[in-house]
């Protein structure tokens, strides 16, 4: 199955995912935010910003004008920051073909309306639930780009749709799965960045493999109680989409909140990182949605609380481990 793709993002994610789909066989157009970023991909078959010498295949290409991006898509990828989408989605999509699935990529919860990214879609774009699809799952972008093997979840509360993606995208490399647990792949999506912040603090503070392993593992626990109570199958935390990403992004430099986390527990300010980090790192405002998101459901998420916390500097990194070791003992289960 191949067909023309539409991919909105040309930064890290967007460019290694139209790897992807120019392997699998599509035709992919990135719609880049800057007209340059567009002109280099189509001048040098490279977004050197993004990958430095990574070859990108003739199937790719690029435009900064949204119509001609999406001439022809029946897959609309979009791979934007989280907190941006709305706005972005608000002028895209009029031009967006009444069939076109849109595929969110993103990893975060909207402030304030506390939206996950399929929710926005369907908000903005009126889209049916038929049309909307996650992908989601362990795909640090560097090592995707560098066609190293992984796999990923393809959801959609339409089993044929996702069947459908899943062809879609699927390449040598890049091994997809089916699931129809939107829910299950958005929470543990956004949630995996704000344990990542935690196990970079835990690793910035010097400690080893026991306290990452205990943060995943609490971590996916919080995850889990939220995404259930949200309507989310349990077993779908236990997948790509729950704790391989978190093993992925808690455990590897390549994460930007891991690293986000680990400059923290260094003792570097918020600002100071801000204005290192020029690729977004979703955790860093998720936090504060998804704490919010608990309380409205009234889920216990201790981790989310503290990292939202430290990221506002209301706690230290070491008074964040004081405390959450500090908390009153209870059941590993409850
Ligand atoms: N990089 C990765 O390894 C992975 C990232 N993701 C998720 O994909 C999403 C995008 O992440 P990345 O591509 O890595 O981020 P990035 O920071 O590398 O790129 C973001 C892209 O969005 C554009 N952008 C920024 N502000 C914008 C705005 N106001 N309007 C329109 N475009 C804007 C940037 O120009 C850039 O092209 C995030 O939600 C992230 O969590 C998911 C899986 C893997
Ligand atoms: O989502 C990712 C890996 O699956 C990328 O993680 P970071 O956004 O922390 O780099």
């Amino acid at each position: 199955m191949t067909g023309k793709v539409a991919v909105f993002g040309a930064g890290s994610w967007g460019t290694a995912f139209s790897i992807v789909l120019a392997d699998a066989g599509n035709d992919v157009t990135i719609w880049a935010r800057r007209e340059e970023v567009a002109d280099r991909i189509n001048e040098r078959h490279e977004n050197a910003d993004y990958h430095p010498g990574v070859q990108l295949p003739p199937a790719i290409s690029a435009t900064h004008d949204v119509e001609k991006a999406v001439h022809d898509a029946d897959v609309v990828v979009l791979a934007t920051p989280s907190q941006t989408l709305r706005d972005n989605l608000v002028e895209w999509a009029p031009f967006v073909p009444d069939r076109a699935v849109l595929v969110s990529l993103m990893k975060g919860v909207e402030l304030g309306t506390l939206a996950r990214m399929s929710e926005v879609i369907a908000e903005v774009t009126g889209a049916g639930p038929d049309r909307i699809a996650v992908v989601s799952g362990p795909n640090l972008s560097p090592e995707i780009a560098r066609r190293e093997p992984a796999a990923g979840v393809v959801a959609c509360t339409d089993e044929g749709v996702a069947q459908m993606l899943q062809g879609r995208v699927h390449s040598p490399a890049f091994r997809p799965y089916t699931s129809t647990d939107v829910i299950g792949c958005e929470i543990g999506g956004a949630y995996k960045n704000v344990v990542g912040i935690a196990a970079g603090m835990a690793a910035g503070l010097g400690f080893g493999d026991n306290t990452r392993a205990s943060v995943i593992t609490r971590g996916l626990a919080e995850t889990a109680r939220l995404a259930t109570k949200l309507g989310a199958n349990p077993l779908t935390l236990m997948g790509l989409a729950g704790l391989g990403d978190l093993v992925a992004t808690c455990s590897s430099p390549l994460s930007r909140n891991r690293t986000f986390g680990e400059k923290l527990g260094r003792g570097m300010s918020v600002d100071e990182i801000v204005a290192q980090t020029r690729q977004v790192a979703e955790g860093v405002k998720s936090c504060h949605s998804l704490r919010e998101l608990a309380a409205r459901n009234d889920v216990d998420v201790p981790l989310a609380q503290y990292v939202d916390d430290l990221v506002a500097g209301r706690i230290s990194a070491d008074q964040m481990m004081d405390e959450m070791l500090g908390r009153p003992t209870k059941a590993e289960t409850d």
